[in-house]
């Protein structure tokens, strides 16, 4: 049959690599939904609802490198808005995809179903434009090669969601067949000058430095420069420290990482070298409000930052120089000093000891956390929602080979689940583990039914705490009450006639390690253990760190005295 619009965007999403696309049908896409579906190489994912499917599509985007997100216009997109806002945070290219009304009712001034009930339906795109790196909204199939090319580049070279609007009758209208994906693709290399000019900047500040420490941000894996990392990191010699959002960037059984840097809940010792540091060489490094502990750990010595696509020291900046492409290129250069390793030798402190319950005692955090330490293999992938989880998967030690992925920009509530299921589709063949909050749960649990459907075998620790913990240590009130949920019994009910979902409960340290061994063992769906422990009982690093993160909160307006 004829080539089309739809067609074209089918060709264009599985020559830059996505192989799933996340859907939920509306009478605005069915058109391209029945294009995409076509399409030998995509598979199509429907989700429960649009929140779901764009955090689905957020998580495919942290395992493929890019993902898709198909929805309907208005009651839709803005729901998809909220997962396309993880993305454009999390510096993930998730290119979200929205059917619109037919290119004849503008100028009727059709009053359509799903807008807001006037004639001009443009607000969606308008909106589109604030959480995306591009947004281009199809007016007449002759212009949909450009726009969706458009779109796409700009995705991949921004790492950051784009938006593509396509009219419901247009996405079946006769387009013209792709020209060659590297186009789309081909990545844009440093600029020569640039590149040999900070290098010398880079000689220049390290230049009679006794004890330079290296701090990975989330950028550095978003940029795709984990192996060049280690190489200027060996090529140093120093100590290399990694914020919290930047865990699984660098390898943790490597002799010169020295713990998660946050201020006072850093693990291992790793805020005494970044204090004792006289350069600091920052990698892909955010400072935001939650990772400087409401900023009470902003590093205050005079930094080097490599960007993902600048470079800055103090008094120099150099646009166009990629990330990948210079770290590489100072291992080249630097000289080695492993002044700062030698000191974490002295002051590294040794393991805590972990107890382990008895198989009867009452189930507590620091025993589900020693259990689920025992999980963890080279083929792991754990998610950890926003919660206490936060603190007890920071806490975790990675082995050789094991992924982390944490939401610690965005922090929505509940990504772990669609994000996970997204992330576990593209990746069949790691082991998916979440450590969920209930409050977080309750927020996407029907994607629990999507894992059901097609038989992917995520590991959910829900640590059932009664309530939004980590909300009560920043500031309590009623509000932090939620209702609690048989858990076992709602993921079997997601089961039906035809599923293979396992819900256990555990309030035993030995209830906890029975389950496990279960989970394990269950290869056909997902498996929920719900955890419970006592309400207070919260990671020490979460009250310290609630408590500065509530003060921040409380700054009072500086007095706008006219
Ligand atoms: C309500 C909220 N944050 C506010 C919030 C509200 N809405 C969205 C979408 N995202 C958010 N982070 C948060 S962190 C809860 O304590 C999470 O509760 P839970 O999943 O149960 O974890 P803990 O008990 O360990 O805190
Ligand atoms: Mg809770």
């Amino acid at each position: 049959g004829k080539f089309t619009v739809g067609d074209y965007l089918a060709e264009r999403l599985a020559q830059v690599g996505v192989r799933h696309h996340f859907v939920v049908p509306g009478d605005y896409n069915l058109i391209l939904l029945d294009k995409l579906q076509a399409h030998p190489e995509l598979k199509e994912v429907g989700c429960a609802n649009e929140l779901n499917c764009s955090l689905a599509a957020e998580g495919y985007a942290r395992a493929n490198g890019i993902s898709a997100c198909v929805v309907t216009y208005s009651v839709g997109a803005l729901s998809a808005f909220n997962g396309t806002g993880s993305a454009y945070a999390e510096n993930l290219p998730l290119v979200l995809i929205s059917g619109s009304p037919n290119t004849n009712d503008p100028s009727q001034y059709h009053i359509l179903h799903h807008t807001l009930g006037h004639p001009d339906y443009t607000y969606q795109y308008e909106m589109a434009k604030k959480i995306t790196c591009c947004a281009v909204a199809i007016p007449r199939a002759i212009d949909a090669p450009r726009l969706i090319d458009r779109a796409l580049r700009a995705a991949i070279l921004a790492r950051k969601p784009c938006y593509i609007e396509i009219p419901t009758n247009l996405a079946g209208a006769t387009c013209v067949r792709p020209g060659p994906i590297s186009a789309i693709t081909d990545p844009v290399t440093s600029d020569k000058n640039a590149l040999e000019a900070a290098a010398k900047c880079a000689a220049e500040y390290l230049d009679g430095k006794l004890k330079p420490v290296i701090l990975v941000g989330p950028k550095a894996g978003r940029a795709g420069s984990e192996k060049e990392l280690i190489e200027f990191a060996e090529a140093m010699g120093c100590a290399v420290a990694l914020q919290p959002a930047a865990k699984g960037m660098f390898p943790e059984d490597h002799k010169q990482f020295v713990g998660i840097f946050w201020g006072q809940v850093s693990s291992d010792a790793a805020d005494a070298m970044v204090h004792w540091a006289d350069a600091m060489i920052c990698v892909g490094a955010v400072f935001n409000d939650y990772s400087t502990v409401g900023w009470t750990a902003v590093p205050n010595i005079p930094l080097m930052t490599v960007d993902m696509d600048h470079v800055t020291f103090p008094g120099a900046h150099f646009s166009r120089v990629r990330m990948c492409e210079f770290l590489s290129h100072l291992a080249t250069q630097v000289t080695f000093n492993d002044s700062t390793m030698i000191e974490y030798k002295r002051l590294k402190p040794d393991p805590p000891h972990v107890h382990t319950a008895e198989r009867e005692e009452p189930l507590s955090r620091k025993e589900i956390s020693r259990q689920v330490q025992e999980m963890l293999t080279d083929k792991t992938s754990l998610f950890v929602d926003t919660g206490d989880s936060w603190f007890n998967g920071i806490q975790l030690k990675l082995p050789p080979g094991a992924k982390f992925e944490i939401e610690m920009q965005w922090g929505h509530i509940g990504w772990s689940i669609p994000a996970a299921f997204g992330y576990a589709l593209r990746h069949p063949d790691r082991h998916t583990i979440v450590l969920v909050g209930d409050g977080s749960f309750q927020v996407t649990a029907q994607e629990v039914s999507q894992m059901v459907r097609f038989k992917v075998p995520i590991t959910i620790m829900l640590i059932n705490n009664r309530g939004y913990t980590i909300e009560v240590e920043i500031h309590d009130g009623s509000y932090n009450k939620i209702k609690n949920w048989d858990y076992a019994m709602l993921v079997e009910a997601f089961n039906s006639t035809d599923g293979h979902a396992k819900g256990l409960l555990a309030n035993t340290a030995g209830e906890l390690a029975d389950a496990i061994k279960v989970a394990e063992s269950h290869k056909e769906g997902p498996t929920l253990i719900e955890c419970t422990i006592d309400q207070d009982d919260c990671s020490k690093e979460l009250i310290t760190w609630g408590h500065y993160v509530a003060a921040a909160n409380a700054r009072p307006p500086r007095n706008m005295s006219v």
